[in-house]
C-alpha cells in the first residue's frame, strides 16, 4: 500500500523522464517497493497516467554574435570559440527557462555559427551528427563519434538543467564519386536542427528541405524531405527549419500524416509587411494547420529579423516583436500537450462555405496594386461601414466592416490576388486582405505600414478558396497580434470578436494552394 502511494504521488508529480532518472540515482529506494506497486505503475505507465495534459514551452529570441567576415576559413578552434561565445549566452537562456519550469526550450536557426559563409568558410563550423537511432548521449560519451564540442555542449546543457533542448547547427557528411550528386569538395553540408531529451539524448535531427536564397551557396538540400518526429510525455512534436514553412514537404506532412501536437520551428526570418511579419504569419500557421508552434527567431536588427512566439491553435500564447533594441528575449508561457485531443468546430472547417454561399456583395470599382511584387485586384473602402466584394480570377473576396470612425488620413482596401508568388521563392497563393494603404495615395496600398489609426468596431472576412490551406492573420498598429480578439467559423470567416485593442494594419486569409507549385526539385527560391 505504501508503494503505490509513493507512485500516486509519483505520477502527479513526475513524469516519465524524472522516474527513470530516480531509478538510476536512488535503486534502494526502487527495490524497497513491492513488486505489486511495481505492477501497480507499470499499469499505470500503460494507462498514461504520465502523460502532461499541460506543458510549458520556453522560445529564446537570440542576438547573434557574427564571425568577421572572412574569405579564407578559420581554424576549427577558432569555429569554435565563435559558437561558444554564442553558446554562453544560449546557457543562460537555457538555465533561465529550466528555473521557469520549462520542459523544452527552442532556439533560433543560425544561432550558433552565425551568417555570411561560403562552403569553404562555413566547413570548420560544421560537426558530423549522427542518426539519433544510435542512441547517444554526447555529455556523457563525448568521443564516441568524431569531434563534436557543440553536440556535447548542447547535451551537457540539456542534462545538466533537465530540459529538452533545440538547437540549429551544421552538419557535414563526406561523399566520394560512388554518389553522382556527390559535391566536389566531396560533402555535403545540411543546415540541421537537434533536440536532445532531459537526459541529454540526441533524440532528433532535422535538414532544412527548402533553402531560402543565398543560403543555397554554402548549403545543400536533402535529397529527400526529411520527417523527423519525436515523443514525449507532454505530447508529439515535429521539426522544420525557416522557409520551410511555406511549403508543403515536410511541414504539412508532420501535421496531417504524422499528427504532431507541436512544431519546433527555429528560424532566421527576415520581416516583410504587410503579410510576412514573423509573429504575424508563424501564428497564422499555428492556427491554420490547427497545431501549437515554437517559433524561436534570430534576432538581428540590420537584417530585419526580429519576432519569436509560443502559438497556441486558438491563438497565440506569447509572443515577442521588438524593432528598437538589440537585445535577446526569452519567452515562458504553457501549453495543451495535445491539442488536437480537444476537438473544436474547426476540424470540420470549411474555408469557402460562406463565400461560396453567399450572393457577392457590391463591386466598387477595382484598382490594382502591388504587394510584395504580386499584383492584386483592390477595391476602397469608401464608406464608414459596409459590405464589399472584390475577385481576382477564381477568388472572390468578401469583407463586412464597421470602422468606428475612419482617420482622415487612412485609406483602406480589400484585396484578392489569386497567382504565383515568383520572387524570393515560387509559391502559389490565394489571398484576401484588408489592408491599410502607405498613404491617401491609393498607389500605395500594399506598402510595408507599422501604424494606423483607424479602429474597426467589426470584420468579417472571407474568400472562396481553391484550397483547405489558409492561415488568419490580423495585424494591429506598432506590428503587434491580436490573441483572444478574432476568431475562425467553421464556415471560413475570420470575424472580429470584439473591438481590436489598437487599430488595424491588416486583416488578411492566406491562403496557400500546393497542387499549383511548381515541381520540385526542392529549391524553390532558385538562385544557382
Ligand atoms: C518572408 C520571406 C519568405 C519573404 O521572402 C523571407 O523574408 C524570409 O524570411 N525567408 C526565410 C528566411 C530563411 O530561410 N532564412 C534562413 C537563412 S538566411
Amino acid at each position: 500500500m505504501r508503494g503505490k502511494t509513493t507512485f500516486k504521488i509519483c505520477s502527479v508529480w513526475l513524469d516519465n523522464e524524472m522516474f527513470l532518472s530516480l531509478r538510476v540515482r536512488a535503486p534502494a529506494m526502487v527495490s524497497f517497493l513491492s513488486s505489486w506497486s511495481v505492477f501497480i505503475f507499470i499499469l499505470e505507465m500503460g494507462l498514461g497516467a504520465f502523460a502532461l495534459d499541460k506543458y510549458t514551452a520556453a522560445v529564446y529570441e537570440h542576438s547573434v554574435i557574427l564571425a568577421e567576415s572572412t574569405t579564407e576559413p578559420v581554424s576549427s578552434e577558432e569555429a569554435l570559440k565563435l559558437m561558444n561565445k554564442n553558446m554562453d549566452i544560449l546557457e543562460e537562456a537555457i538555465k533561465m527557462a529550466a528555473k521557469q519550469g520549462a520542459h523544452i526550450i527552442v532556439t533560433p536557426e543560425d544561432g550558433i555559427y552565425g551568417f555570411s559563409f561560403t562552403r569553404e568558410t562555413l566547413y570548420p563550423y560544421l560537426e558530423d551528427i549522427p542518426d539519433p537511432q544510435v542512441n547517444w548521449i554526447p555529455c556523457t560519451e563525448p568521443e564516441r563519434f568524431g569531434p563534436a564540442p557543440v553536440l556535447v555542449r548542447l547535451s551537457c546543457l540539456a542534462s545538466d538543467n533537465a530540459i529538452y533542448v533545440v538547437a540549429n547547427m551544421g552538419d557535414k557528411k563526406p561523399c566520394n564519386f560512388t554518389d553522382p550528386d556527390c559535391p566536389s569538395d566531396g560533402r555535403y553540408q545540411y543546415n540541421t536542427d537537434v533536440a536532445f531529451d532531459s537526459q541529454g539524448k540526441l533524440v532528433a535531427r532535422y535538414h532544412k528541405l527548402n533553402l531560402f536564397m543565398m543560403e543555397q551557396l554554402h548549403f545543400d538540400a536533402p535529397k529527400e524531405p526529411e520527417l523527423v518526429t519525436f515523443n514525449t510525455t507532454f505530447g508529439k512534436f515535429g521539426l522544420f527549419t525557416c522557409f520551410d514553412i511555406l511549403f508543403h514537404d515536410p511541414a504539412v506532412v508532420l501535421v496531417s500524416n504524422f499528427h504532431v501536437d507541436t512544431i519546433i520551428f527555429p528560424t532566421a526570418w527576415i520581416n516583410v509587411l504587410p503579410h510576412l511579419t514573423a509573429i504575424e504569419f508563424h501564428s497564422a500557421w499555428a492556427m491554420g494547420m490547427r497545431v501549437n508552434v515554437l517559433a524561436s527567431n534570430t534576432h538581428l536588427r540590420s537584417r530585419n529579423m526580429t519576432g519569436s512566439g509560443i502559438y497556441a491553435p486558438d491563438g497565440p500564447t506569447a509572443f515577442h516583436y521588438d524593432a528598437k533594441s538589440e537585445n535577446g528575449h526569452l519567452l515562458v508561457a504553457e501549453l495543451d500537450s495535445r491539442p488536437s485531443l480537444s476537438p473544436t468546430y474547426l476540424s470540420a472547417l470549411n474555408w469557402s462555405l460562406f463565400a461560396t454561399t453567399i450572393k457577392p456583395f457590391s463591386e466598387e470599382p477595382n484598382f490594382t496594386g502591388v504587394v510584395f511584387f504580386d499584383e492584386y485586384t483592390f477595391s476602397e473602402l469608401t464608406k464608414q461601414a459596409g459590405n464589399l466584394t472584390v475577385c481576382q480570377k477564381s477568388l472572390c473576396c468578401h469583407l463586412s466592416y464597421r470602422m468606428t470612425e475612419q482617420q482622415e488620413d487612412e485609406r483602406y482596401v480589400l484585396g484578392a490576388f489569386d497567382g504565383l508568388h515568383t520572387v524570393e521563392g515560387e509559391y502559389y497563393l490565394q489571398v484576401c486582405t484588408l489592408l491599410k494603404c502607405g498613404s491617401t495615395d491609393l498607389q500605395t496600398c500594399g506598402q510595408p505600414v507599422t501604424a494606423a489609426y483607424t479602429q474597426f468596431d467589426y470584420f468579417s472576412l472571407s474568400g472562396t478558396f481553391s484550397t483547405n490551406y489558409v492561415l488568419p492573420e490580423v495585424l494591429l498598429s506598432g506590428v503587434q497580434l491580436a490573441p483572444g480578439e478574432f476568431q475562425v467559423l467553421s464556415d471560413g470567416r475570420l470575424v472580429s470578436l470584439k473591438h481590436t485593442s489598437q487599430p488595424v494594419l491588416t486583416v488578411t486569409l492566406f491562403g496557400r494552394w500546393f497542387e499549383k507549385d511548381p515541381p520540385h526539385p526542392y529549391t524553390h527560391s532558385r538562385i544557382l
